[in-house]
């Protein structure tokens, strides 16, 4: 077809015609023609080009080299953006755990043009990111933080580079100096302050879970708990940012949002000023520190203060003194803010998901409530040295955990070389992901896995059940803290502050459902409302939190003793 007649399909021929007959136009004729034959050839091109695209990108880019296959997945019907629909965005870890029973053990799915795969076998797991941890022990970048993988500003979301590699020596250097100090002998202090508070207000049991365990961060990090409530607000600002869920910016699902400006897309601004304001805050707490140590009124302990003094001492080295952390201040106020950011939402979630438990559980409460009250008696509260004393108090901590998983779909990494597992290829790019939930839930090792049943760590016929009690069980080595290169640092320190708070609740408070006035009838929390962040707990739930008789005064007299010691 001639591009003349190609044109007398758009217009009136009649009035092509009369247009030829004018000798006047034909030069504007030629012209016209050489721009619609260029323009026809831009189409061809950019066909072409949108062509290859689709082939290669969609269809080739997940083809596998010859003798290995791709791993299975449910069908994309949405081309590109992939298996998005049908995904519970408010509880997808339920989606994954679905999917999962109809894959064996490992599945594929694509989203946006990027490859997920999705592992729920704890020998998978182990495989890829412990044997394979040189593959497999990146981070992906996040759609609404864009750069958050690099540069050291986040720890836990960094790729495996340098900056990386000095915070986590740091973050293990502070770890272990805290844990063998049995963290300075802050947690004690800040439980009865837990305790006072709620005596005083019984109904504010969320917020003082929540000052708890960031009161318990702050001072670990710079030995000052004054703002406290400024780290507990970005810690719950942060965690939704990074969650591809419901509860973060749509972005994290949709990443070409980000191109849109932030009048339109509000969250860009949202995630701007949260950033702003946390470099503002992490920066401040650590020059504080600085002056403290200046003019000697610093806490004897903090991770500033370790971080400083051993630059001081790395400046006026003699040889016999450790190398400081290698990262400048400007770094080590991200190094640090990471650590007390992490400390916050992470153990809050089962400490509430703790008194959830106690509330539906009389049964577990009142096993728990003999126990500490025959090993603690009723003139001190849990301490950490009482906890080879109290497997029931931790089976039923680590229950929690287990039942309702914090981390439920795991923490994700980013393959950075192409790999061949077991036949599947499983391309340099993808990202893995762990489904905690599937593994916590797998029936053969947890029976009955959606009841909560402490028993099971606690009586020799469940699979899961290890001696000898004084040590078992323990949170160390559980599949929720992750495992290789990336595993959670701060697994002892939740283990600590979850041991001296849940118990001294039990020992001091009754937990349970309130009755409603006007029916008489009692009123459950519902456990599965929980929010959808990628680290979560249950959203607000009320209960009936009474102070048990003769525990009032007692409450009142430990904490007038440690109050002028909480700063
Ligand atoms: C119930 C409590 C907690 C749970 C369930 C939990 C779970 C996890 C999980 C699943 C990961 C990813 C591990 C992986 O990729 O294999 C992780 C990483 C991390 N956690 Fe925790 N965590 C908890 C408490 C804490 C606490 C108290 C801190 C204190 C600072 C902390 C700091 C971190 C950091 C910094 C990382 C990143 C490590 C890295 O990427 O190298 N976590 N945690």
């Amino acid at each position: 077809m001639s591009l003349y007649s190609q044109m007398g399909q758009h217009s009136n021929a009649s009035t092509v015609s009369q247009e030829l007959n004018r000798p006047s136009n034909i030069a504007t004729i030629s012209s016209n023609a050489s721009a619609i034959t260029t323009s026809i050839l831009v189409l061809i091109l950019l066909y072409q080009i949108g062509f290859r695209f689709v082939v290669r990108y969609l269809l080739l880019h997940d083809r596998p080299p010859k003798g290995l296959k791709l791993v299975p997945g449910p069908v994309s019907t949405i081309p590109f953006l992939g298996r998005l629909h049908g995904v519970n965005a408010i509880a997808p870890w339920k989606t994954m755990h679905e999917f999962s029973n109809q894959y064996n053990k490992i599945f594929r799915l694509t989203a946006y043009g990027q490859m997920h795969i999705w592992v729920r076998d704890s020998k998978i797991a182990k495989d890829l990111l412990v044997k394979r941890a040189a593959k497999y022990s990146s981070r992906p970048a996040i759609a609404a933080i864009p750069g958050a993988e690099k540069g050291g500003q986040y720890l836990a979301l960094n790729e495996l580079d340098d900056h990386w590699r000095m915070q986590r020596r740091f973050a293990h250097t502070v770890f272990t100096a805290s844990h063998r100090n049995n963290y300075h002998g802050i947690i004690q202090p800040e439980a009865k302050r837990m305790l006072y508070n709620l005596l005083e207000d019984p109904t504010d049991h969320f917020k003082q879970t929540d000052l708890f365990t960031a009161r318990i961060s702050a001072r670990l990090c710079y030995g000052n708990a004054s703002e406290a409530s400024r780290h507990s607000r970005n810690a719950h600002e942060f965690i939704p940012q990074i969650s591809p869920t419901a509860s973060g910016p749509l972005m994290n699902i949709f990443p070409f949002l980000i191109h849109l400006p932030e009048w339109i897309n509000t969250s860009k601004r949202w995630v701007r000023e949260r950033r702003e304001s946390e470099r503002g805050l992490w920066v401040s707490e650590l020059e504080r520190v600085k002056r403290s140590l200046a003019d000697g009124t610093a806490a004897p302990y903090s991770h500033a203060r370790t971080y400083f003094e051993r630059l001081e001492a790395s400046k006026n080295n003699t040889g016999d003194t450790p190398a400081d952390f290698g990262f400048p201040e400007s770094e080590a106020a991200h190094a640090i803010g990471m650590l007390g950011t992490m400390a916050v939402f992470t153990i809050g979630g089962p400490l509430y998901t703790f008194s959830l438990v106690m509330t539906l559980h009389p049964e577990w409460q009142d096993r728990v409530k003999e126990e500490v009250d025959r090993v603690v008696g009723s003139d001190r509260i849990v301490d950490l040295s009482d906890s080879p004393d109290l497997p029931v108090l931790r089976a039923c901590i680590k229950e929690c955990l287990r039942w309702k998983p914090p981390v439920p779909l795991g923490v994700p990494r980013l393959v950075t070389e192409d790999d061949d597992y077991e036949g599947y290829h499983i391309p340099k790019g993808s990202v893995v992901h762990i489904i905690e939930q599937a593994l916590s839930h797998d029936p053969e090792i947890y029976p009955e896995p959606t009841k909560y049943n402490p028993a099971r760590w606690l009586e020799p016929e469940y699979p899961s059940y290890q001696e000898p009690l004084t040590v078992h069980p323990r949170l160390m080595g559980f599949s929720g803290f992750g495992s290789g290169r990336r595993v959670c640092p701060g697994i002892e320190l939740t283990e600590a502050e979850l041991l001296v708070a849940c118990g001294s609740l039990v020992q001091n408070f009754e937990m349970l459902p309130n009755v409603d006035p006007k029916t008489g009838e009692k009123v459950v929390p519902d456990p599965e409302n929980r929010n959808s962040n990628v680290i979560g707990g249950p959203t607000h739930f009320d209960f009936n939190l009474q102070v048990r008789e003769g525990r009032a005064e007692k409450i009142r007299t430990m904490y007038e003793e440690v109050k002028d010691q909480l700063g």
